[in-house]
């Protein structure tokens, strides 16, 4: 079967599902592409096969008796449709396209007015003047699968690239934002392009109709789910339906929300280099900035927050031994009471009901009444001061009774979405209105939905609405196999909660490096080293290199070696207050990178060096955790270390001061700090 992008062919209308149908026969490989915005003359839609060429079709509905004969007086209709001709001959204005000839697709006409025999009659010369085959309504319906493939022009590389750009300027993909730029060994220097491929087009270009309209079809609020590995492009998706939409519908509002700050500060830096000011109905935001300006709205003022989650565990460890049943860590009951607000638990009754399944240690009944009254002990003492927790905020907002002051959305896309919680869903869905549509990506190989959640748990009907994408085109196939193989280790979850990668087609690449070294500052002098090289012998830039540093190293020492060895001015520290939004010299130059692994998700780089992570790898007994427990927590570090190995497009560097477990060395080539292999 076809794939059609975007899935309707040219308007609603009874034509269109006939020529679908007639299409749908064609085999999986072909594609049928709609242009959205023409900008000028365009062919309705055109067929096109990876090996086979393109074809251009365009309708006409001028009757027979409009062109039969020699017509003394002119006609509108034959006027109109003299001018169909000339614009289809002329296409592809494509004056720089190379090739000599072969560069344009193959033509049909379909005349939706004519008989066969009408058709027959006027046919030839327009083949044989203009190359343009005519073909009537009734035998393309009949016969169209049978002879589209065969009227398919091949058109070379170049051409269907400058086709693709020219055409469906929105299916690509600036070279500075791909890092398979990396792979391209090409001597010609000739500008590689790069676009979508046709499922993730196909994906980005779902629905695209308005929301009343796709409502309609839906019966409800409009949602479909990407599904994806590591780099499949679920954001890249993101940002192109965004964009397209923000185009296609100016007085409609558009908001992109993800999980991590650092992301979207990298996103509006590359957006902001490659394409310039975002459009003024299309807001990329982070969930916490947006939820607390809701927040505001409600309630004219901004939340009152504690500064850390350091503040709220002291408070905790404060109140706790009121209940010498909690035996958990400060760290643990803090997370308990954001489980209470995340799942909007309204009382204590149905906190004791609670289905707290993936939560990763079990709380008897004593201990859940505990429990709460340690979250009204937390909530009653930060009220005091008109602090609440962070997780309140979107609690608030559910549990308000009149959510008319909240921004409304047409278009809400959520990028990560595996971070986020039912209040925070709950959150964006009283914010959209009721025919908005909502986008979902996620990889639930990264942690899925915070304490193990499914969609359906959470009220998101996503049942025939998913797309799931195995193909990474960030890495390679030596580092994904390495990053998967450790996460399958750990991770237990049912099906849902994990997407096995398609390494088919990847390059190859290189396994990734293990570098032992004596001592966690002989790691940070290491990093230095293999940076430099990087840059020196490996001709990488700055912007391709991406630091991420685990808990096991001091991170202000490593910043500011960064800085000495490099400068201050090209390291951008994304964890770092002043920096969080923006880099600091302004989004024009590019950045050695550091990131926090707590919040690396979505970053990539060329090249990635993990430090500091010896606690997410350490093999052996967690004192004070049950099996169960420590399954858990041995399954969260593994998505975290996936997620962080997943980062690197071509070459993975990690450093530790410690052994680690067996299959985890044996996924990498080992080196000691000398240099030496092993
Ligand atoms: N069809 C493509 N052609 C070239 N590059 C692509 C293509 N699709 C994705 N990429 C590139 O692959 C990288 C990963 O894409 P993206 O960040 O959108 O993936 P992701 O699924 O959001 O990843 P993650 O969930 O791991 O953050 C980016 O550099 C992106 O530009």
């Amino acid at each position: 079967m076809a794939t059609f992008i975007p899935e309707r062919v040219g308007a609603v209308s009874a034509r269109g599902i006939h020529i679908k149908r007639t299409l749908n026969a064609l085999d999986d490989d072909h594609v049928v592409r709609t242009p959205l915005r023409p900008g000028g003359w365009l062919p309705d839609f055109f067929v096109q096969h990876p090996n086979n060429g393109w074809l251009a079709i365009a309708l006409a509905d001028t009757p027979f008796s409009a062109l039969a004969g020699d017509q003394l007086f002119e006609n509108a209709e034959r006027t109109a449709f003299d001018r169909l001709l000339a614009d289809f001959q002329a296409f592809p204005a494509l004056a720089d396209l190379p090739g000599d000839g072969l560069a344009s697709p193959g033509k049909l006409m379909l005349m939706w007015a004519c008989s066969q025999d009408e058709v027959r009659a006027i046919a030839a010369p327009y083949l044989s003047r203009l190359g343009i085959r005519l073909l009537s309504k009734a035998q393309f319906l009949a016969l169209g699968a049978k002879l589209v493939p065969r009227l398919l022009q091949p058109i070379g590389a170049d051409a269907e690239q400058a086709m693709l750009s020219r055409y469906f300027p929105e299916a690509e993909i600036h070279p500075a934002c791909t890092t398979r730029r990396h792979f391209i060994r090409d001597n010609s220097a000739k500008l590689q392009r790069f676009f979508l491929d046709f499922q993730q087009e196909w994906a980005a270009k779902l629905d695209l109709e308005p929301p009343q309209e796709q409502a309609e079809a839906a019966g409800d609020l409009a949602i479909r789910l990407v599904n994806g590995v590591a780099g499949s492009g679920k954001t890249l998706i993101a940002l192109s339906r965004a964009r397209l939409l923000a185009g296609l519908y100016p007085d409609q509002r558009i908001l992109v929300l993800i999980h991590n700050t650092p992301i979207v500060a990298d996103i509006k830096a590359k957006l902001a280099r490659t394409q310039g000011p975002l459009p003024a109905n299309l807001e990329i935001n982070t969930y916490f900035a947006w939820v607390n300006r809701q927040w505001r709205n409600l309630h004219r003022h901004w939340p009152n927050l504690p500064d850390t989650a350091r503040e709220v565990e002291d408070l905790i460890a404060h109140y706790r031994p009121r209940w010498p049943e909690l035996g958990q860590s400060a760290a643990r009951l803090r997370e308990e009471l954001d489980f209470i607000n995340e799942f909007l638990i309204a009382d204590a009754q149905h906190y004791l009901d609670a289905n707290r399944t993936g939560r990763g240690f079990a709380l008897r009944p004593k201990e859940r009444a505990a429990v709460w009254a340690l979250y009204e002990a937390v909530t009653t003492a930060l009220g005091k001061s008109g602090q609440r927790l962070w997780s309140a905020v979107p609690r608030e907002i559910c549990l308000a009774t009149d959510h008319a002051a909240l921004e409304k959305y047409d278009h809400v896309l959520i990028d990560e979405a595996q971070f986020f919680a039912p209040s925070w869903f709950q959150a964006v869905r009283l914010s959209m209105g009721e025919h908005s549509s909502l986008f979902l990506c996620a990889d639930p190989n990264q942690g899925f939905m915070k304490h193990r959640l499914s969609w359906k748990r959470i009220g998101l009907d996503v049942a025939g609405r998913t797309k799931k994408l195995r193909r990474s085109y960030r890495t390679t196939q030596a580092i994904l196999a390495a990053a998967n193989r450790i996460l399958t280790q750990y991770a237990h979850g049912d099906a849902d909660d994990f997407l096995e990668p398609d390494l088919s087609g990847m390059e190859a690449g290189v396994k990734p490096v293990l570098i032992h070294t004596d001592s966690p500052q002989d790691a940070v002098d290491r990093l230095m080293n293999e940076l430099s090289a990087s840059l020196q012998e490996h001709a990488l830039a700055l912007g391709d290199l991406l630091v991420i540093y685990g808990e096991n190293v001091q991170k202000a020492l490593l910043y500011n070696r960064l800085c000495k060895q490099f400068g201050v001015d090209n390291i951008w520290w994304l964890n770092k207050k002043e920096q969080r939004k923006a880099p600091p010299k302004g989004c024009e130059r590019e950045y050695l990178r550091l990131a926090n692994l707590e919040t690396a998700t979505g970053l990539e780089a060329g090249a990635v060096f993990l430090i500091g992570m010896e606690n997410l790898l350490a093999d052996g007994e967690m004192p004070g955790l049950d099996q169960e427990e420590q399954a858990a927590v041995a399954e969260e570090h593994a998505r975290k270390l996936y997620m962080a190995m997943t980062r690197a497009g071509q070459r993975l560097v990690l450093l530790s001061s410690q052994r680690l477990p067996a299959f985890v060395e044996d996924s990498f080539t080992q080196q000691d700090s000398a240099g030496g292999g092993r």
